[in-house]
């Protein structure tokens, strides 16, 4: 027999029994998960990729061996039973963890440091912060010769969440938006961080683990890949002078959240569990400013986008007679941004990866009778869930903040059973019992900001006509 021949049919035997591990219908590339997931994200594809799988193969698409990707939340359940996955680093915490075990022992001597009450009651740092961000803004672009200069309102977003970081953390700002620039180019660093994360993590499981052991965890390879190192150096330098000088510091921070929960939970919390939590501080506090910023810019932008959505919220937020800086109590109650900031994040979720958990020992069965053996990983894109028109209506790319509002002639029973479908689908924050932690911050900060400059300025985009061009990794 020709060598060809042989090849050939090695080739197509190896192929179907790769093929024999998949249960569900998937493309044929995805036999070569790994290789064919890094080329997709690398290339920023992954979210096209998805939602065109979804469309040929149904609700249901095998992406790899072992991973399978949903596109609707009602298939299951599994994000109220399931672990996260951990990233494959040998570091456990809160996020990574996959033992439910561990992560509500670590949590619970600083969950209330994250519940809607304690997000108000850092309002008036919040205040403090927005307050500085008008000042500069009218300094810079509003006042004598500077009127009429052009503001990119999104760094100057970027600038208010990562100060706002540095005053809820430890009462200090990094300065930001005192030097109108992205400080120790902090901002941009954590772009980077992103971008890797995105194609050779691939979400918190460690798509290519072995590429990342050989690059960002080897300590022999010269290059240093980007980190947040400097961020992470702000955040301990802050730390080593606030234990030195405790009695300085008296102001409600995380920072003394942290060291308040040392007190209350000896028996939880030590010296290398506050210095967990500082570690963990450093990356999901840059991960609040970076989310937060990018729906806070997303918003902004379809609102301008939508001349007619912005007259509407204008005309409401004027009505409403908003004290500066917008008070969040007040502010939730106006029906149209609220809309608003509900079509925001349902446009723009963060997250543009599959939100990934594991399949328990007890296996998993989809509504459609499909069941899913114990380890697969499941997990479902919201960029994917978003769009689809069963559960969000018509126009499901476009900003319609109308879509949360009760429709003309709509009865209340259809009205609420619209909306509760769209609530159960909501994923801007994750599902289950690893749902976002900051949620109620974040969703302060959206309101207030957002009623704040609208109510305040007269905004419009300097050119109508332009797109802008989405970074498309782990965040978007
Ligand atoms: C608009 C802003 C934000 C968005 C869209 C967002 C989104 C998310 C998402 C999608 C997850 C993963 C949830 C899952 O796997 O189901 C997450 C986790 C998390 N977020 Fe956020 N987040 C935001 C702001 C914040 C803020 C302000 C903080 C901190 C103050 C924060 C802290 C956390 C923490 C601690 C986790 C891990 C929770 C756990 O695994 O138990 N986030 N976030």
């Amino acid at each position: 027999m020709a060598l060809s021949s042989l090849l050939l049919k090695a080739f197509g035997l190896g192929t179907i029994l790769l093929l024999s591990q998949y249960m569900l219908p998937s493309p044929f590339l995805a036999i070569f998960p790994n290789l064919w997931r890094f080329f997709n994200h690398y290339s920023r594809q992954h979210i096209e990729t998805q939602r065109r799988l979804h469309k040929k193969y149904g609700d249901a698409v095998q992406i790899g061996p072992h991973t399978v990707s949903l596109s609707d939340a009602s298939l299951s359940d599994y994000y109220a039973i399931n672990d996260a996955l951990q990233d494959g680093h040998i570091i456990q915490n809160i996020f990574s963890t996959r033992s439910n075990e561990f992560h509500s022992k670590q949590l619970k001597p600083v969950q209330k440091l994250y519940t809607f009450q304690s997000a108000v009651e850092l309002e008036p740092l919040m205040n403090n912060t927005l307050q500085t961000l008008c000042s500069q803004l009218e300094t810079r672009f509003i006042e004598g010769a500077n009127a009429g200069k052009t503001c990119d309102i999104a760094d100057w977003i970027s600038y208010f969440t990562w100060d706002f970081l540095g005053d809820m953390t430890f009462s200090k700002r990094m300065g930001f938006m005192e030097q109108g620039k992205d400080v120790g180019n902090m901002i941009s660093t954590a772009e980077d961080v992103m971008r890797y994360f995105s194609v050779l993590t691939l979400d918190r499981v460690g798509e290519i683990p072995v590429l990342d052991r050989l690059l960002e965890k080897n300590p022999y390879l010269p290059y240093k890949f980007p980190d947040f190192a400097i961020a992470a150096g702000f955040c301990i330098q802050q730390f080593m002078a606030r234990v030195q000088n405790l009695e300085q510091y008296k102001e409600k921070d995380f920072m003394n959240g942290f060291l308040a929960a040392k007190k209350e939970y000896p028996e939880l919390v030590d010296d290398n569990t506050v210095i967990g939590y500082l570690i963990i501080n450093i990356r999901f506090l840059t991960h609040h400013s970076y989310t937060t910023a990018i729906v806070i810019k997303a918003i902004f932008y379809w609102i301008l986008k939508n001349p007619a959505v912005k007259d509407k919220l204008v005309a409401e937020l004027t009505s409403a007679n908003l004290p500066f800086p917008a008070a969040y109590a007040t502010a939730e109650q106006l029906p149209y941004l609220d809309a608003c900031i509900k079509e925001g994040l349902r446009i723009h979720p963060v997250v543009g990866h599959i939100l990934e958990r594991v399949v328990p020992s007890s296996g998993l069965r989809l509504s459609d009778g499909t069941v899913l053996p114990p380890g697969t990983i499941v997990g479902i894109n919201p960029w994917v869930l978003t769009r689809n028109k069963d559960i969000y209506g018509e126009r499901p790319d476009g900003f319609v903040p109308e879509r949360w509002l009760k429709k003309d002639g709509e009865n209340a029973g259809a009205y609420e059973a619209r909306l509760r479908k769209m609530k159960d689908a909501d994923m801007a924050f994750g599902s289950g019992n690893r749902t976002c932690l900051g949620c109620p911050l974040a969703l302060v900060e959206l309101y207030k900001v957002t009623a704040t400059l609208f109510g305040k300025y007269q905004m419009d985009l300097e050119d109508q006509t332009k797109e802008w061009e989405l970074h498309k990794q782990w965040f978007v």
